[in-house]
């Protein structure tokens, strides 16, 4: 069953997720969830860890495993990772049951908001060895390449380069209590 107010954020990492995500769901008054704080909780350890020890595959897995945990809620924003699109199954649970937005931002904003963190595993070198601006922006470039035409299935979709925090958060909070209206209307008139 599909709960219009059960939110799923998806998009690159660094597009905005996880900050993004809090303070929505204080915005909109519903509960939050940042899908990769609970794989760490669960696990006990980082993602950084969960890559390094246990591999990709045993991270995807924990990630469809976690979303089944967060099954039929409402009145709820999930954080998600920029990479659980590409599990079917995955894109399959969360268009299934809420309502996807998806947080567009270009390369080079990415690129510029990424070039610091450490606790990304996929942009980093084999070796766990620190990569160039050039090659980061080069990994987005290509992954999101890859990614693009799945964030594109979303409901909604928020272009963040140029705005403010404060600005995105606005704006979602317009844009999806009129999809939620407009969905549960459609609903009542079915
Ligand atoms: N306009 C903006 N919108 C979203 N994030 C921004 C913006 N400007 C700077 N940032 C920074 O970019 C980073 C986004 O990281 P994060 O929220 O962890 O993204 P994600 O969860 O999508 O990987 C944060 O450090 C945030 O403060
Ligand atoms: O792009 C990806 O595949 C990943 C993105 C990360 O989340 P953010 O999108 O919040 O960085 C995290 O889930 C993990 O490092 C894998
Ligand atoms: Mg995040």
């Amino acid at each position: 069953m599909k709960h219009h107010s059960l939110i799923f954020l998806t998009g690159f990492s660094g597009s905005g997720k996880s900050t993004i995500g809090p303070l929505l769901a204080n915005s909109l008054g519903f509960e939050f969830i940042d899908l990769d704080r609970e794989i760490e909780i669960a696990a006990a350890k980082s993602i950084n860890r969960i890559f390094a020890e246990d591999g990709e595959a045993a991270f995807r897995e924990l990630e469809l495993r976690t979303l089944e945990k967060i099954g039929q809620q409402e009145r709820m924003v999930v954080s998600l990772g920029g990479g659980v699109l590409e599990n079917d199954r995955c894109f399959e649970l969360i268009s299934t049951h809420g309502t996807l937005i998806y947080l567009k931002s270009s390369p080079e904003i990415l690129t510029l908001r990424l070039q610091n963190k450490t606790d990304r595993p996929l942009l980093k070198g084999p070796d766990g060895r620190k990569l160039t601006r050039e090659e980061i922006q080069q990994r987005v470039t290509e992954l999101l390449e890859k990614r693009e035409p799945r964030y594109m299935k979303a409901d909604l979709v928020l272009f963040t380069d140029a705005k403010k925090i404060g600005t995105s958060v606005e704006e979602l909070t317009r844009k999806i209590e009129r999809h939620i209206r407009r969905a549960s209307k459609n609903t009542q008139e079915k």
